[in-house]
């Protein structure tokens, strides 16, 4: 990229994970682009510093925009580095992330293009992804029962029901059922996920939250609906259908994470993007290993991510 900083010397605390259909966020001045190793690899894409102008103090804000699938869609759900990308952000000073998300609904009326603020997850991927910064011989456990942060979330869902009008339509809550695919469901499957109570079904928000989690920062996922998977009467999901419904509706996706961001830069939310409710918890959830079993190898990597955590 011609004449763009290839470094950004300020904290960064608020990243955007863009998805399927949102592999770019127009509208903010590009101030730099950050290629950022990682002791798990290198992220799915350069991560691009955007400066958003805060509408309430006028501050340019920096916001870390990463996208999921790289810049071309050429990265699998099985294959995104999840680990590089989370490890990255939180390099930078990110504390705060606002994950996007195209997802088939499992519910009538959760119909294609509206959107979903979830607070739950079901996990069907299968194992093949690596899912956690805790491993040989540094062993953590933290919480994941409510696998997004509440009072990010509290703050994303006020913003969209502002939007609520004639195209917007939001849902307040759900669960996501993670799937491994890349294929989309069976039948069979799908009407069980609706069994189970899902409310929508993806590929990507596992393990990313997990890591999200493990890192202390706060996530929150907004979801698109793009079609009825293949329960419904209607046509069975294809990725024509999933691109169509997010192409028709990417100014509403934009208005929304562009407001979500506005209201996150006000003064008010300093501490929130700071994530300031959850610092420190993976000290303790991660220091179960006594120092003399405790792996160099392992040590090493997570002080990378946690200065000063497990020294
Ligand atoms: C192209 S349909 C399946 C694909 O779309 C969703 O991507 P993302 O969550 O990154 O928006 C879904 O999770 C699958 O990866
Ligand atoms: N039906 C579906 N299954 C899994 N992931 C999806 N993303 C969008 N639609 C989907």
């Amino acid at each position: 990229m011609a004449n763009v900083a290839s470094t950004y010397s300020d904290p960064i605390h608020i990243a955007v994970i863009g998805g399927t259909g949102l592999q770019s966020l127009p509208g903010f001045t590009l101030a730099a682009s950050l290629n950022v190793d990682t002791p798990w690899g290198t992220p799915s894409s350069p991560i691009s510093v955007l400066h958003h102008k805060s509408p309430s103090t006028g501050k340019d804000i920096p916001i870390a925009f990463l996208s999921r699938h790289g810049l071309h869609h050429e990265i699998a759900p099985h294959e995104v580095p999840a680990r590089a990308n989370i490890a990255a952000l939180r390099s930078l000073g990110v504390r705060t992330i606002i994950a996007f998300s195209a997802v088939g609904s499992l519910q009538e009326e959760i119909k294609p293009r509206d959107f979903v603020v979830p607070d739950q997850v079901i996990d069907r991927t299968k194992g093949i992804r690596p899912f956690t910064f805790f491993e040989e011989g540094m062993v953590g456990h933290v919480g994941f029962a409510d696998p997004f942060d509440e009072k990010l979330g509290a703050v994303v869902r006020k913003l969209g029901h502002s939007l609520e009008g004639d195209n917007v339509h939001l849902h307040d809550k759900g669960t996501i059922i993670c799937m491994e695919g890349p294929q989309f469901s069976t039948r069979a499957e799908s009407n069980m996920y609706r069994s189970w109570g899902g409310s929508v079904i993806n590929m990507s928000v596992l393990p990313e939250a997990k890591l999200a989690k493990e890192a202390e920062i706060a996530y929150q996922m907004i979801c698109m609906s793009t079609d009825y998977d293949c329960w419904h009467s209607s046509e069975d999901v294809t990725v024509e259908m999933v691109m169509g419904n997010m192409k028709a509706n990417s100014e509403n996706a934009r208005r929304f994470v562009g407001g979500v961001l506005d209201e996150l830069s006000k003064e008010e939310h300093t501490d929130l993007i700071l994530a300031k409710h959850i610092e420190g918890q993976t000290k303790f959830a991660g220091g179960i290993t006594a120092p003399a079993g405790r792996k160099e190898a392992a040590k090493k990597k997570l002080t990378w991510l946690f200065p000063g955590y497990f020294d």
